[in-house]
């Protein structure tokens, strides 16, 4: 299994792309399944998130082809993908495909509106809580399916003559949920209105891509969406959105390790909360031609309290990395996780590197330390890898990062971006 292997001590100093956002991509490949034409993305990233989201949608059906490459960047990088499903031929996804990711489960939406019935395994993914799918059952019953629980899988079926349209209001704000209502939604007869919706910029991007396919949208970004039913969607082209959380990860990055890097082909507006609190922790961030630039040159870190919370608040996925830059912090800082209640499993691995945090209920205390100190540790979930990444970048002597497939989901060549901005970052295959 690969580890990989960062050596400590080095500014970051250079240009760093940034890639199409994972958590845009994903659903925006899923929404393809609603139309028997092509949609082609763009920016979408080389991730084993996509890979494994790419052998589901061949499953139903689709038919993937992928080529072309982001201008001066090397092969590999984030690429052009058609997705065309002519035809169903599978309305089942099957636990042993769904189960390595939480968003697979989200092809429950398009294909219970476009084939009226969807057999859905139980979702997996990142084990930060125990991630229940009840607002979905909800979200879609008010459509008028009919949901059942067997053996594992969630059988959805729509009425006789497909889904109605509804009001439907959240009682909490679910970033899948409103995906999947949203996707269900644009097929269904007459309008559907839904209130406490998730407003995160990748539920805008879907509501974009969606329109463009002919689907009739409007208030996406904000707290109330309302989408007309449509007969049928036509093919479209998108662009990916950028990665925010991966924006707000090198930019922590570069908080720890002091530098100079540039973020390219970003926008600030993406993760505003984030970047005011790497700005309170004594970086400068500012918005340049191309994307964004973090400068931090001498001085110390600053200890800054954060909260995670729904967009436009702070992100829960920039929770850890954002734990790993106060490890270094001059003082004590407090971090309330509001989102997951069992996203703290990086708190004992940096603690290896020497860190000093203490936890009670969903509130970590983090007494920054001058040093930290290279050490084995483990990853145990997506951001959290990355946190032991960042911490690793500022630590003295070796640190060595196993389980590195949880990194792999979400993070398109970390080791390279790294390495060209100075960092010492290898992958190690045993
Ligand atoms: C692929 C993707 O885009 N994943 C993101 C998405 O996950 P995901 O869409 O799974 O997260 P949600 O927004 O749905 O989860 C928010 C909260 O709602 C709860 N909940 C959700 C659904 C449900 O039916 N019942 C329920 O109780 C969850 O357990 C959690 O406590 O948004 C999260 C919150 O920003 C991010 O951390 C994930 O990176
Ligand atoms: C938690 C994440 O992903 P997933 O929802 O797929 O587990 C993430 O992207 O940080």
């Amino acid at each position: 299994m690969d580890r990989i292997r960062i050596v400590g001590g080095s500014e970051l100093r250079g240009i760093i792309p940034i890639s199409g956002a994972k958590n845009a991509a994903l659903p925006l490949m899923i929404a393809s399944l609603l139309t028997d034409d092509t949609l082609t993305l763009e920016n979408v990233p080389h991730l084993a998130d996509v890979e494994q989201l790419i052998r589901i949608l061949g499953n139903h059906g689709a038919d993937i082809s992928v080529n072309g490459r982001r201008e001066r960047q090397s092969e590999g990088y984030s690429r052009t993908i058609h997705f065309t499903s002519r035809n169903i031929v599978d309305t089942t996804a099957p636990y042993e495909l769904v189960s390595k990711m939480r968003a697979s489960f989200w092809v429950i939406g398009p294909l219970l509106a476009r084939e009226g019935r969807a057999r859905v395994s139980l979702p997996g993914g990142c084990a930060i809580g125990t991630r229940p799918v009840d607002l979905f059952i909800e979200a879609l019953t008010a459509l008028g399916a009919r949901i059942e629980i067997d053996g594992g899988y969630i059988e959805a079926t729509a009425p006789a003559g497909g889904l109605v349209g509804a009001r439907y209001t959240f009682p909490k704000v679910s970033v899948g949920a409103t995906h999947v209502l949203m996707m269900a939604a644009t097929l269904a007869r007459g309008t559907t209105v839904i209130g406490n919706a998730a407003r995160e910029p990748e539920v805008q991007d879907l509501a974009k891509c969606l329109n463009a396919m002919g689907a009739k949208i409007t208030g996406a970004g904000t707290s109330t969406v309302t989408v007309e039913g449509v007969d049928q969607l036509s093919g479209a082209r998108h662009r990916v959105l950028p990665d925010r959380i991966e924006t707000g990860t090198y930019a922590m990055a570069v908080a720890m390790t002091g530098g100079d890097v540039v973020l390219e082909g970003t926008e600030a507006g993406l993760l505003e909360t984030a970047l005011e609190a790497i700005r309170r922790s004594g970086a400068e961030v500012t918005s340049t031609e191309t994307g964004i630039r973090v400068v931090r040159n001498g001085g110390g870190i600053k200890p800054v309290d954060i909260v995670t919370d729904p967009y436009p608040g702070f992100p829960t996925d920039l929770q850890a990395q954002f734990m790993g830059l106060m490890t270094k912090s001059t003082g004590i800082s407090h971090i309330t996780e509001t989102i997951f209640e069992n996203r703290f499993m990086h708190v004992q691995e940096l603690a290896r590197l020497g860190a000093k945090i203490s936890l009670s209920g969903q509130t970590a205390k983090i007494e920054g330390v001058e040093r930290l100190r290279g050490a084995p540790v483990m990853a145990t979930d997506l951001r959290a890898s990355v946190s032991l990444v960042i911490a690793g970048l500022a630590a003295e002597g070796e640190t060595m990062v196993s389980r590195v497939y949880h990194l792999d989901r979400g993070f398109e060549r970390l080791e390279e971006k790294l390495t060209r901005c100075g960092a010492t970052v290898e992958r190690v295959s045993d």
